[in-house]
């Protein structure tokens, strides 16, 4: 086959066409070694990816959980998605002593975001005063650590206006921990399950945005949410009420038939300015950010919930749903610039 012989060692060729006038950028190997849930690996390393990739010398290489790490490799990124205490202990001994290797992302920055407490603080002091008027919030939240029925008085204290959502405060990976409910008064509090956070319900009138961050590029994506809540409901609702995962990408809103005041995404510079803050403050590259805009406002908006590395493709093998679009080219582009800063480094050092 025409070009098979140029495939760098390590790739096994495969259905791949490398095209001979690209010889410069098939020398610069990148190898990515990956620590991945099996679930997570499937809906990620789509083969249309590996292609991609390969053609432009970037391999996937699976990183043996029981083997030590620093004996593997060697690697130029270690990509993961792994929970626990042992995993971060790992990779954080492997940072020290491979500080040539690039790690994605940092698990102390990782960590960061999975306490919805510390996920989203520090966000409303950014400064982002030059974006055409659009400003951003957090929703009014507070920690219940323990014994939800007495932290009905601390509500009130805080200020905090039913209808409130609960959310789990930790985020492990388990589908428990994306159980949200929604608490319409004090005493249905008592019901949860702490630890959680409680956060005001903003009305948004049923439209998200999840904005996708892989290094440098920006994908903002519509999604379904929840509906308003009315003044009616909030005066006669009680109770809880567990929410439905509205916001998963087979709800895409890309293509409905929206109010545009509700559906128009939020400015380019505001996102592109939020994102630049963000990358710095979350010290993350592979990110996504749940954003909201305020019912009846144009340039008020919230953000919600950040997830790092987040699903980008949907029922893996069956089709992929790209919930991300063109995920597999952007990461492409972002690991192949990544190999070409690592040849002008080496070059720059000779
Ligand atoms: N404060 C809020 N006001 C209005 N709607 C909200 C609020 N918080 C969450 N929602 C709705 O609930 C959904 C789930 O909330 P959130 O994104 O915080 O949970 P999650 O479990 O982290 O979700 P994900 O699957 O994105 O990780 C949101 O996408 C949005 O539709
Ligand atoms: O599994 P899915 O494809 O739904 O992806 C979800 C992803 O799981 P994965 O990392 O195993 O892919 C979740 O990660 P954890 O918070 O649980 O670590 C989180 O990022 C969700 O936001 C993603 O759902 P989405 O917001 O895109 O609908
Ligand atoms: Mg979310
Ligand atoms: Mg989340």
């Amino acid at each position: 086959m025409e070009g098979e012989n140029m495939v760098p060692h390590g790739g096994d060729g495969e259905g791949e066409q490398v095209s001979e006038t690209e010889p410069f950028q098939q020398m610069q190997k990148l190898v990515v070694g990956y620590a991945l849930t099996s679930k997570k690996k499937k809906s990620f390393l789509q083969p249309k990816l590996e292609v991609l990739a390969r053609r432009k010398g970037i391999y996937f290489v699976a990183i043996d959980l029981n083997r030590p790490l620093s004996e593997q490799g060697p690697f130029d990124v270690v990509l993961h998605k792994l929970l626990g205490k042992e995993w971060q202990d790992v990779i954080e001994d492997y940072q020290q002593k491979h500080p040539e290797v690039t790690v994605l992302d940092p698990p102390g920055a990782i960590q960061r975001i999975h306490n919805r407490q510390s996920m989203l603080q520090g966000l409303a002091d950014l400064n982002l005063s030059d974006c055409g008027g659009s400003s951003i919030f957090v929703p009014k939240q507070m920690v219940v650590l323990k014994d939800s029925a007495s932290s009905a008085d601390k509500v009130v204290e805080a200020g905090l206006k039913f209808p409130l959502v609960a959310k789990p405060l930790w985020i492990d990976g388990t589908a428990k921990s994306h159980q949200l409910f929604l608490a319409y008064d004090r005493r249905s509090l008592a019901e949860l399950d702490p630890p959680l956070v409680l956060q005001e319900f903003v009305n948004h009138g049923g439209v998200m945005f999840k904005v996708f961050v892989v290094g440098d590029t920006i994908k903002v994506v519509r999604r379904f949410s929840l509906p308003n809540i009315s003044n009616c409901q909030k005066a006669k609702v009680d109770g809880i009420f567990q929410f439905p995962r509205v916001s998963s990408a087979s709800a895409s809103a890309d293509n409905a038939d929206l109010d545009p005041s509700v559906a128009e995404l939020p400015p380019k510079p505001f996102v592109e300015a939020l994102v630049k803050e963000l990358r710095v403050l979350l010290g993350l590259r592979l990110f996504n950010v749940d954003m909201i805009r305020e019912h009846g406002s144009k340039n008020v908006f919230y953000v919600i919930d950040i997830n790092y590395f987040p699903g980008l493709c949907l029922k893996p093998f069956v089709y992929c749903y790209a919930k991300m679009p063109d995920y597999e080219q952007v990461f492409v582009d972002f690991f192949h610039n990544m190999a070409q800063a690592k040849q002008n480094n080496r070059h720059c050092n000779l």
